[in-house]
């Protein structure tokens, strides 16, 4: 998907929220186990329900894997799913990759092209060649973690590497990278006081946002300084919206946590027009 149909789809919406499919097979309405495939089953009645509110969706691969060969194929069946009914919707790998150029390669052509995810997160840590082979993918999208929403991002991400932290170091330099333009980034909307500086060194680029809803952070704070002229930002909840009721009308609670954002969402957008 290109970056202009993202931004068209989220305008039409007036939404720019992002459904995190976490799903732990302890979490979801026990009426669904007896299924063949539960994971599946929960996913698609969410989707189903949610996707007039939302433009991406975001599996974290963690919860698929951890169900290992099974789990694998729930998420296949999950983003087909999403690919041939819903092709508008922007669709996002979190597997957070990255390994030396050649090794990465082959998760680009896993995520990209077997899979057929429009995007996928990776670590920075491992430098430019580490992060190149995934940006040669043309209208895919490489979601490369800036500073993230958790507390251990202080324990590295914001200490000074020479005159600057080490996450506007990330930023600086990710932009001299070959099609650095496929490039978006992770940023927690618990930082919501870093919007501010990080707008400063990318201004246009689209931001991740995790950390709404179970985590605390606040939507109107990450509005803040985040919001660019293009919109900018994908702001992403998980167990906030899927483990809305954990009785037999959870997608229907879904979908009523993921339209109270979508309105808050359009409200905030009202605003700054
Ligand atoms: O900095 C980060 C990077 C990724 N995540 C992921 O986003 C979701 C958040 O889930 P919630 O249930 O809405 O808290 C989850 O997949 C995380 O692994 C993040 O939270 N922070």
């Amino acid at each position: 998907m290109t970056t202009a149909n993202l931004i068209s789809e989220i305008k039409k919406k007036q939404s720019f929220l992002c459904v995190g499919l976490d799903v732990d097979l302890e979490k979801v309405p026990e009426f669904l186990l007896k299924e063949e495939d539960p994971i599946f089953s929960f996913n698609k009645a969410i989707i189903d329900a949610t996707h007039q509110y939302a433009v991406a969706y975001k599996p974290n691969t963690a919860f698929y894997e951890a169900y290992g060969l099974k789990g694998w194929r729930s998420l296949e069946k999950t983003i087909n799913y999403l690919n041939e009914n819903y092709p508008e919707i922007f669709t996002i790998a979190d597997a957070k990759r990255g390994d030396i150029g050649n090794t990465s390669s082959r998760y680009a052509k896993a995520f990209f092209e077997d899979l057929g995810f429009d995007s996928v997160t990776v670590a920075p840590y491992m430098g430019k060649d580490s992060v190149e082979p995934f940006l040669a993918f043309e209208n895919k999208h490489t979601i490369m973690l800036a500073l993230t929403s958790n507390e251990g991002a202080f324990d590295f991400q914001t200490k000074l590497v020479g005159e600057k932290e080490l996450y506007k170091q990330v930023l600086k330099t990710s932009k001299k990278w070959r099609n650095s333009e496929n490039l978006m980034y992770v940023v927690g909307a618990t930082k919501a006081e870093f919007f501010a500086d990080i707008r400063k060194i990318i201004p246009h680029s689209f931001l991740l946002v995790p950390g709404v809803g179970a985590q605390g952070g606040s939507l109107k704070e990450v509005c803040k300084y985040g919001l660019t002229e293009n919109v900018g930002l994908l702001v992403n909840s998980s167990r906030g919206i899927i483990y809305a009721s954990k009785d037999t009308d959870f997608a229907k609670a879904a979908a009523q946590e993921a339209k109270n954002m979508q309105l808050d969402m359009k409200a905030i957008l009202d605003g700054v027009r």
